[in-house]
């Protein structure tokens, strides 16, 4: 079992903005009640990577939501490099290849790896779209069995299919859920959506929230509100 020491920690912000500077003004507004944040495309490809490190020396968690996918060898050496960083989470698609080149390039390393299943703004016509041939139900849980073979950390997943993915992954490995929304507030993209207390009464051990929080008008009060769920739920 994958032990969350400090409550806080099971809430992540997504760092969806669009300089450093933006990110260093919202992280400071949080302040300390915020432990973990994630960068994904916005802010990596606007300095996001040296934001990374200067945040770990400063004491938070970040996840790299790079969503890697590429030939396995190519994984293997670009999550080599993501190790020196520091970062907790580092996300890639989850195709067989792809999670079998990422644990080889992780190697020793304390970083974890997550594995999107199906993307929560996806649902089953989506995936039809797309050239699937499954349900998102169906291809979540074939995705999180061949992580927990490849070796991989935890599953990233809507927070509605962590019953389906606890059962094929047991506790031993983490699941990590975007797609909260707070009641009242927007889905925007996203289609598979859970409230923050929804999420954490099922099982699921980190919540992303990204524009519930990140484009509220005081952004301090609703992460403090999420917060407030999540340790009402716990
Ligand atoms: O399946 C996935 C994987 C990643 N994400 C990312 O999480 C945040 C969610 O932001 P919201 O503003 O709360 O919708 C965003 O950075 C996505 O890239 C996801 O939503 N779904």
């Amino acid at each position: 079992m994958q032990k969350i020491n400090d409550v806080r920690d099971r809430l992540i912000v997504a760092l969806d903005v669009p300089t450093v500077w933006d990110a260093y003004r919202l992280v400071s507004t949080l302040g300390d009640g915020v432990t973990f944040y994630k960068i994904g495309y916005r802010l990596a490809f606007a300095g996001g990577l040296d934001l990374a490190r200067q945040l770990v020396a400063e004491g938070k968690k970040v996840f790299l939501d790079l969503k890697l996918h590429d030939i396995g060898n190519t994984v293997t050496e670009g999550v080599e490099s993501l190790t020196k960083l520091g970062v907790t989470f580092l996300t890639v698609h989850a195709y067989p290849q792809t999670m079998r080149g990422a644990v080889e390039g992780r190697g020793d390393a304390a970083l974890k790896l997550l594995a999107v299943t199906a993307l929560t703004s996806y649902d089953d016509g989506d995936l039809r779209d797309a050239g699937y041939g499954l349900a998102v139900r169906d291809l979540v849980r074939l995705r999180a069995e061949q992580a927990r073979i490849a070796g991989i950390d935890g599953i990233v997943c809507s927070a509605a299919e962590t019953e389906i993915v606890r059962d094929v992954i047991g506790k031993d490995m983490l699941i990590v859920t975007p797609g909260i929304r707070p009641s009242g507030s927007a889905a925007g993209d996203q289609k598979r959506t859970l409230t923050p207390a929804e999420a954490i009464r099922i099982g699921a051990d980190h919540l992303v929230v990204g524009r519930p929080i990140v484009r509220a008008a005081d952004p301090r009060a609703a992460a403090g509100a999420v917060m407030d769920e999540i340790v009402a739920a716990s």
